[in-house]
């Protein structure tokens, strides 16, 4: 939803057919065991000095958009170790999964990192082959190509035998549960590479503090590594107790705040005092989103230990959580402030409103009201399950935008889906306790694998991670105020947004173009709220592409195609059943209406008064039943001119066209006149030009009718909450200019378009 799509990008399309035809090429090997094999030594060399030249290269150009490519997709192995058989690397087969076997290997050289991990691995025939490994972490506290360090060991579980897109054969890993990387003491090393553990090693306490040490200097992976190993050497319960109190902080620090809750979680029934393990507790419940059991931790806590300053803070901290996911009770000024740095993440809870999620006839699931709704009122208040930033600043080496190809959907996307990936797929294996939500999202035809936990170890796949995110991700701008504000020629410029999040509740809303709600952003939180006056029971809907008149029927499903549904709202069934010559005549008295306001002499507004009743006899259909989405945009145009003019009567008149073509009904208790007290019965569509159009109706009425100002004011601000996502920067913004407009003669349009942060 708004992202950047180049699916049908010459340049993406011709890409991805040479990448098809590479594919094609190598499926003829499939099943082939290659005769012409590199040995070890010669792979390592070659690697080597590869390694040298894409180091520099990598120095050199961190600036280019890179390419990541998903394969087609094969499910991820959920055999049990105890249920493989070993293989070595002779009898691989080129393009086959070898299910009901593993491999085991042992790296010859340092990794390459560049969409994958790459290294040379050997098997104990001492062949070689080389490793790609996808979907690696790449944080502040574990590189991906830390676990791949000369003489380290693992296991590929039914390996993947490829030809490589270098043309060299290779196995590929694209799920991170199908590598186990084995701890040095481990039984399945052989004899000849394992390094000997001494009876120091050996001692819990000696280990226990080389994992502090480990720790302290910043390798926190290799502390829990060691933590491990001393808890296995441990012999008594106080010793267990202070490395599991030591391997919880780890953990935390590697956001894997489930095992983190784990160790420290223990200590809330076994370790009643402890006030690190109360305290490493509530952290990874924070972190989990589990604010009232934090809330129940740190309240246990403060019971034993009243002084713990830091366990005081946090409980405030937690109440402002707790404030917000049970009463959608947000500081919207204080998410401003957090969303202007980089990245834009904010410390909130998420709120779920008046909504749940049911069955919803030919579309899957939909979320639906519960109670009755009005205009304006708060749905969703979410925070993002995965977000990636792009940063746009030019030349920053840290943005993470890619040109994302998947092979198997054709689909083509620039931004950092890519990343998102690897975001969601470590996320969702270090926190198996999150996985339901995601894996519960809808994946379009996708049939993932049923089991989530082999051998103890959560098995991720990748590719319905890519399938999932790309029927639900969300391309997001910084603030919505930000591109409320963005003048027409910027929003010209913007064909989607690089930086997208994933939302786990907002993803259950299907699309219609005449929806009746809308969705913002501040940050990572994405808020929706209804644009219309809902009963309770209804779907609520929102579009996942703006309705825009000027494109074909097939054009808009086109756009739509991603998520492999024909929109039938009104708005295109209509554009689908007008006849050809109907939307000619349309099509040729806009062009008409364009030449009046162009007109050298100045707008000519008798004409394109004239044009626009002419244009709106080519509707069949009243405006409350389908939208006119042609015409809201030059009545626009003519009471900004009207407004301009003081031509007070007639802005009113053409500010409320503007309202009736996108669907508003405005009743008046005298219908005859304009003058008369009036309210929204039924809102329309929420373009954001809505909120203009009540200001010139606000400040129009204050010349001619006073008594009505506050209420086009009072819809302006709703007009503006459902748009921007919030009302408290609404007088900042437009009441100023209305107040400047109405006192000091401001030309209301000119300022309206001219508005910035
Ligand atoms: C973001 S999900 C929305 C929730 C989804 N219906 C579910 O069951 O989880 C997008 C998917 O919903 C379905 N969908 C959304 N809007 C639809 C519509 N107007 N008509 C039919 N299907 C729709 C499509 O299958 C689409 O790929």
């Amino acid at each position: 939803m708004e992202v950047d799509d180049v699916s049908h990008v010459r340049q993406f399309m011709e890409l991805f057919e040479t990448q098809k035809a590479a594919l094609q090429a190598a499926s003829k090997c499939k099943g082939k065991r290659p005769k012409d094999r590199k040995s070890r030594d010669q792979l390592v060399n070659e690697f080597m000095s590869q390694y040298i030249a894409t180091k520099t290269m990598l120095a050199r150009d961190k600036h280019n958009i890179h390419q990541s490519f998903i394969a087609p997709p094969y499910q991820p192995s959920i055999a049990s170790l105890a249920d493989l058989k070993k293989l070595l690397l002779k009898d691989l087969q080129l393009e086959t999964h070898h299910r009901g076997f593993y491999a085991l290997l042992r790296v010859r050289t340092p990794p390459m990192t560049m969409t994958a991990v790459t290294s040379i691995v050997e098997d104990e025939n001492r062949d070689g082959v080389k490793l790609q490994l996808y979907q690696q972490q790449d944080d502040d506290y574990r590189k991906g190509e830390e676990a791949v360090q000369m003489n380290n060991v693992c296991i590929v579980k039914e390996p993947y035998f490829k030809v490589m897109s270098d043309g060299c054969y290779g196995l590929r890993v694209d799920h991170v549960s199908d590598i186990i990387w084995l701890s040095p003491d481990d039984d399945m090393i052989p004899l000849s590479w394992r390094s000997q553990i001494t009876e120091l090693e050996k001692d819990a306490e000696d280990l226990k503090v080389t994992g502090n040490g480990a720790l302290k200097a910043g390798n926190v992976h290799q502390a829990v590594e060691f933590y491990t190993l001393a808890l296995q050497y441990s012999k008594t319960f106080d010793e267990s107790r202070i490395i599991k109190l030591n391997r919880s902080l780890a953990n935390l620090k590697l956001g894997r705040y489930d095992h983190a809750l784990e160790d420290a979680g223990e200590l809330t029934a076994s370790y009643q005092k402890s006030e690190k393990g109360f305290y490493r507790a509530a952290r990874s419940l924070y972190e989990l989103g589990r604010f009232q059991e934090c809330h129940d931790v740190l309240k246990l806590l403060l019971a034993e230990y009243p002084h713990c300053a830091e366990a005081r803070n946090e409980l405030s901290r937690t109440e402002h959580r707790l404030r917000e996911q049970e009463h959608g009770d947000f500081s919207f000024k204080t998410m401003y402030e957090a969303a202007k740095k980089n990245p834009p993440c904010l410390d909130c809870a998420t709120y779920i409103g008046p909504v749940s999620i049911k069955a919803s006839e030919g579309r899957g699931r939909g979320l639906f009201t519960r109670k009755d709704v009005l205009a304006g009122e708060l749905l969703l208040c979410e925070k993002a399950f995965a977000y990636c930033w792009a940063d746009s600043a030019e030349g920053n080496a840290s943005s993470k935008t890619s040109l994302l190809i998947n092979m198997h959907t054709n689909r083509g996307f620039v931004g950092t889906q890519a990343d998102m990936i690897t975001d969601i797929v470590q996320k969702m294996y270090r926190n198996p306790s999150l996985m339901p939500a995601f894996t519960s999202l809808h994946h379009g035809d996708y049939k993932p694998v049923e089991q989530s936990i082999v051998d103890g170890v959560p098995v991720v796949d990748t590719f319905l991670v890519d399938r999932t995110i790309s029927h639900n991700v969300f391309g997001c701008p910084r603030t919505s105020l930000e591109s409320h504000l963005q003048t027409p020629e910027q929003e010209k410029k913007d064909k989607g947004y690089h930086t997208c999040g994933l939302f786990i509740n907002a993803s259950y809303i299907n699309h219609s173009c005449d929806s009746n709600a809308r969705r913002s952003f501040i940050g990572d939180m994405q808020i929706v709220r209804a644009s219309r006056n809902l009963p309770a029971g209804t779907e609520v809907t929102f579009w996942y592409h703006t309705p825009d008149h000027t494109i074909t029927y097939e054009k808009t499903q086109k756009k739509l195609e991603n998520w492999g549904f024909k929109c039938t709202c009104t708005i295109c069934d209509q554009n689908k059943s007008t006849k050809k010559n109907v939307k000619a005549k349309r099509a040729a008295l806009l062009q008409d209406l364009m030449g009046a306001f162009k007109n050298r002499d100045g707008a000519d507004l008798a004409k394109a008064e004239r044009l626009l009743a002419a244009i709106e006899k080519t509707y069949l259909v009243p405006a409350t039943e389908v939208p006119r989405l042609a015409l809201w945009d030059p009545y626009l145009l003519l009471t900004r001119l009207y407004n301009s003019m003081n031509r007070q009567e007639k802005a009113i008149q053409t500010g409320c066209k503007v309202l009736q073509s996108l669907g508003f009904v405005i009743k008046r208790q005298d219908p005859s006149s304009l003058k008369s007290p009036f309210e929204v019965e039924r809102w329309g569509l929420m373009r954001d030009q809505v909120v203009e159009t009540w200001v010139h109706l606000w400040t129009a009425y204050a010349q001619v009718a006073p008594n009505l100002c506050k209420k086009a004011e009072e819809y302006a601000k709703v007009a503006y909450k459902v748009c921007v996502g919030e009302d408290e920067t609404f007088e900042l913004k437009y009441g100023k200019l209305a107040h400047q407009a109405m006192f000091e003669g401001v030309d209301l349009g000119h300022a309206v378009q001219n508005m910035s942060l």
